[in-house]
């Protein structure tokens, strides 16, 4: 299915998980799935064409997470690793074959599918639509972009002096979403997994 209404994704997981200890959050064990898988197959409920993008390194242990998975992945990995995510992103979106692109962390396993139907929707016309928070944080490691302007953007971003995710969002047209657009999301879809013990306590949520 490639219709208008068709959205890619992209997983984020060329990181290093430093604060996640000498293991690779991306593979980690969330009560019996590994995180990535997670991510992927709940991608998969909204998304029809996937793009991995991880280290070349971290290849095999990812395929051998996601063997099976309800969508079968493509990889793109980082051509120079430790780029940072904004660099990942690009990655990411420039494999993708797909207009419009969830783009998700792979430490974010309870991101809820009907989030990026919205943001899908509120992009539509526009560069991406990405939630702002009342702290003012942007969500863009769980936005929709359309996928050639925020590579371009993420590309010149990396050229320049700030290299923020941020300042990229700043050289396309977003649509900004705010909190209280969010009925019916489910409240832990931004909760990222990024320390051991953030893991153990998801772990014992999910067993209570
Ligand atoms: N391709 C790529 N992705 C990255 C890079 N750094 C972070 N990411 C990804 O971006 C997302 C958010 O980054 P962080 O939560 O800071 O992940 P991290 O850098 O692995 O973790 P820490 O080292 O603990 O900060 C994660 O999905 C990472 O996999 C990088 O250098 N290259």
């Amino acid at each position: 299915m490639t219709s208008e209404r068709s959205l890619g994704g992209v997983v984020l997981a060329g990181g290093y998980s430093t604060r996640f200890g000498e293991s690779d959050k991306a593979v980690a064990d969330l009560a019996g799935t590994p995180m990535i898988r997670r991510v992927v197959d709940r991608l998969a409920t909204v998304t029809d064409d996937l793009v991995v993008n991880c280290r070349d390194d971290q290849l095999e242990a990812i395929r051998a997470a996601l063997a099976g998975s309800d969508l079968e992945p493509r990889y793109a990995t980082d051509p120079v690793p430790d780029r940072g995510p904004l660099a990942g992103i690009q990655v990411g979106l420039e494999a993708v074959d797909r207009e419009y692109t969830a783009v998700v962390a792979c430490d974010m396993p309870f991101v809820d599918p009907a989030l990026l139907e919205t943001l899908h929707d509120r992009a539509c016309g526009r560069d991406g639509a990405v939630v702002r928070l009342e702290d003012g944080w942007y969500q863009t490691t769980q936005a929709v972009y359309r996928a050639d302007a925020m590579a371009e953007a993420c590309a010149e971003t990396l050229d320049s002096e700030d290299k923020r995710i941020v300042a990229a969002l700043e050289r396309i047209d977003i649509v900004e979403v705010g909190e209280n657009d969010l009925e019916g999301v489910s409240e832990r879809t931004f909760e990222g997994i990024d320390t051991q013990e953030a893991l153990a306590e998801a772990e014992r949520r999910m067993r209570r």
